[in-house]
């Protein structure tokens, strides 16, 4: 069994909104209001005293390049909509990459934890430590009888979004899917792609999380996700090992076939890199092929547009992006070691 159930969970995510009591919401607040946020918010965090202080590296959005914020978004250290902000957008992020502060998003403060694989508690306990060190000096918008007060009502509340990245391929070559995932949005669970709302199920990657923020304590909504994330895990797993079962050699076909691709290809856009991906990682894990997901999974960061220019430092349009993925896909698959 591989290490917090990574054969199905790619990681875990908790969010928690935060909005600064008595300035108005980034949506209506003035660019001078959006720098005061940023301001308090970076001398709560760098002007602490405790370790955190070190280890936070910050980014304003203006100062960045379009490639660079695309970059941070493909690494899912912010989201689009913060990364469209070069007004008065900012982050500090953690430098070992679990942590991220995005500064004037939808809400004032927007603090993720996100961890590899199955670790809801885990993210919680780092993100709850990140909002108590912040609260020591800023006053947030809270009501007592509501909790905290935030931009858009689906956050009023904990202000908590707890999601699980899950991949999916057995499931969805089965045909099982759409069954799954409409059950769990009848028990008020959002699905999304892989970066998020309005992005598509790209390589069979979908993202679980909790649509009620309100009437619930962080840990209610925690548990919740995490038994659904369980069951899912159990049908995912079920569902490779009866296919594996009875349409071995249609398996190994398809495993074959799309490692086959992704080790010779000469172009390829990430659409056909996911969809190939999907099926070379379902190997790794049935133990077809002796690939690390670990490994797949950090080419599938890389592959992504924006991280590929920045490993070859040159800007590069789509055509020359396919060309160059392919190349960098090819290289990283024959390096038996690396991979
Ligand atoms: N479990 C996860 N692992 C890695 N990245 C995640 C995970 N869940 C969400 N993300 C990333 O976080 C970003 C924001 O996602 P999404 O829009 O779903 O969340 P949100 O900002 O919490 O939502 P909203 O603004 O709707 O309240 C996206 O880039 C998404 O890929």
């Amino acid at each position: 069994m591989l290490k917090y159930d990574k054969d199905v969970v790619l990681s875990s995510r908790i969010r928690l909104a935060r909005n600064i009591k008595d300035i108005p919401f980034p949506t209506v607040m003035t660019e001078e209001q959006g720098r005061k946020v940023i301001d308090l918010v970076r001398k709560a965090i760098l002007g602490s005293n405790t370790i955190l202080s070190t280890q936070f590296v910050e980014y304003e959005m203006k100062k960045l390049t379009l490639i660079d914020r695309q970059s941070l978004v493909e690494k899912h250290l912010i989201s689009p909509d913060l990364s469209q902000n070069t007004k008065n957008g900012y982050a500090l992020i953690k430098d070992d990459n679990t942590v991220s502060i995005m500064v004037n998003e939808e809400d004032h403060l927007r603090i993720q934890c996100i961890l590899e694989g199955l670790r809801l508690n885990e993210s919680w306990d780092t993100a709850d430590k990140v909002d108590d060190l912040i609260e020591e000096t800023i006053d947030y918008a809270y009501d007592e009888k509501i909790g905290y007060l935030t931009s858009c009502p689906t956050n009023v509340g904990t202000g908590i979004r707890a999601s699980v990245m899950v991949h999916l391929p057995a499931l969805t070559i089965t045909g099982q899917i759409s069954n799954i995932l409409n059950s769990v949005s009848k028990i008020g669970m959002a699905v999304r792609g892989i970066y998020g709302e309005g992005t598509q199920a790209l390589g069979d990657i979908y993202q679980i999380s909790n649509q009620v923020t309100l009437g619930q304590s962080e840990r209610e909504i925690i548990e919740n996700i995490e038994g659904v994330a369980r069951q899912i895990i159990s049908s995912e797993r079920k569902a490779r090992e009866d296919l594996y079962k009875k349409q071995r050699i249609q398996i190994e076909d398809r495993v074959g076939r799309a490692f086959g691709i992704l080790s010779h290809a000469k172009v390829m856009s990430t659409k056909e890199y996911m969809t190939l991906m999907s099926d070379v990682r379902l190997g790794a894990v049935l133990g077809i092929l002796d690939v690390d997901i670990n490994k797949i999974d950090i080419l599938t960061t890389h592959i992504q547009p924006a991280n590929l220019q920045k490993i070859y430092g040159i800007q590069l349009d789509p055509y020359e992006r396919d060309v160059k993925r392919a190349e960098y896909v090819v290289s990283q698959i024959n390096k038996n070691d690396n991979l």
